[in-house]
């Protein structure tokens, strides 16, 4: 099997479980049908042209291969989610593994809770394991094209899936510093259904310099209120130490993706009414829910 030698060789650790064929799916100009355009990706790659937009237009019958990156709180799952409903591809979120994993209780689960609470990154070795496993998962349900979110978080990590598989978007999603944090404290889930909530409300007073963003919160339905658990990372001191992280190890996998042509930055702009609009433009997307609207 061409993928497992070419990982095998991509890393210097064992893995147990490897990528499977579900992402070896190279994506070839061959796979491009009469409704993709491909433009120059200086055009889109450039940070000063913020939400500049996605050059690819998705033509039917093409696999998505998709990464979501942005610091802790930004909404990486949440757009993520959406997506995956729109395009009707998995939205594989390894932070959700992980969190999956702890609550099997498995033999390495209270070493990666250690990890997960003091707001480091787990090996390279463990998470692709998990990635592996859920892949495979996937591909024995017949599942095909991802959105990634939280993986690639290290160079490395990148290394490993640009060894697999070609990636043909990354999408940076960028929030103001000071929502962050808000955001990441003010995140509550329900205990009995598992719907997401956000009890923060953002509201920044714009000045001379920028302008003001306000974020309602995501409240949930009364039969979820006195449910509501926040998650054990999500403490102000573990989310400063996974801010720094996202700037020490992540950050350069945007600067991997730039040069390879694959970013887009995309700035959001305030809560999910603005922002989803909008993103949904810069990726070429808005045909795309006008067309399943009118499926519907
Ligand atoms: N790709 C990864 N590499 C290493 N650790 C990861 C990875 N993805 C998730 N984790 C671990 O799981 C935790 C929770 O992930 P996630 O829910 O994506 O967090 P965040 O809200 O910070 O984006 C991370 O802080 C990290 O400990």
């Amino acid at each position: 099997m061409a993928v497992v030698s070419r990982l095998a060789r991509s890393t210097t650790f064992k893995i147990s479980s490897l990528i499977p064929t579900i992402i070896s799916r190279k994506f070839t100009s061959s796979s491009l049908t009469s409704e993709t355009t491909l433009h120059s990706p200086s055009s889109w790659n450039d940070t000063s042209n913020n939400n500049g937009r996605n050059p690819l237009k998705l033509g039917k019958g093409r696999d998505v291969h998709w990464v979501f990156l942005g610091c802790p709180g930004v909404g990486k799952g949440t757009y993520a989610t959406r997506l995956s409903k729109l395009l009707d591809v998995p939205h594989i979120s390894t932070g959700d593994l992980v969190r999956d994993e702890l609550a099997s209780s498995g033999s390495l689960s209270p070493k990666i809770a250690e990890i997960v609470n003091s707001g480091k990154l787990l090996s390279d070795e463990i998470i692709v394991d998990l990635l592996s496993k859920r892949l495979e998962a996937g591909e024995a349900k017949g599942e095909s094209g991802f959105i990634l979110d939280g993986f690639p978080r290290t160079v490395r990590q990148a290394e490993i899936l640009e060894g697999v598989i070609d990636i043909d978007l990354v999408v940076n999603l960028k929030l103001r510093e000071e929502a962050l944090l808000a955001k990441c404290l003010g995140r509550r889930i329900c205990s009995q259904c598992g719907g997401n909530y956000n009890v923060a409300c953002i509201d920044i007073k714009g000045d001379d310099e920028s302008p003001g963003m306000y974020m309602a919160p995501l409240l949930p339905p009364a039969e979820c209120a006195s449910k509501l658990i926040s998650r054990a990372d999500d403490k102000e001191e573990v989310v400063r130490e996974r801010l720094r992280i996202y700037d020490e190890l992540t950050r350069p996998v945007e600067e991997f993706y730039c040069k390879r042509g694959k970013l887009l930055q995309f700035d959001l702009p305030g809560g999910i009414p603005e922002s989803w609009p909008k993103l949904l433009h810069a990726l070429n997307l808005d045909d795309h829910e006008d067309d399943q609207s009118a499926a519907a």
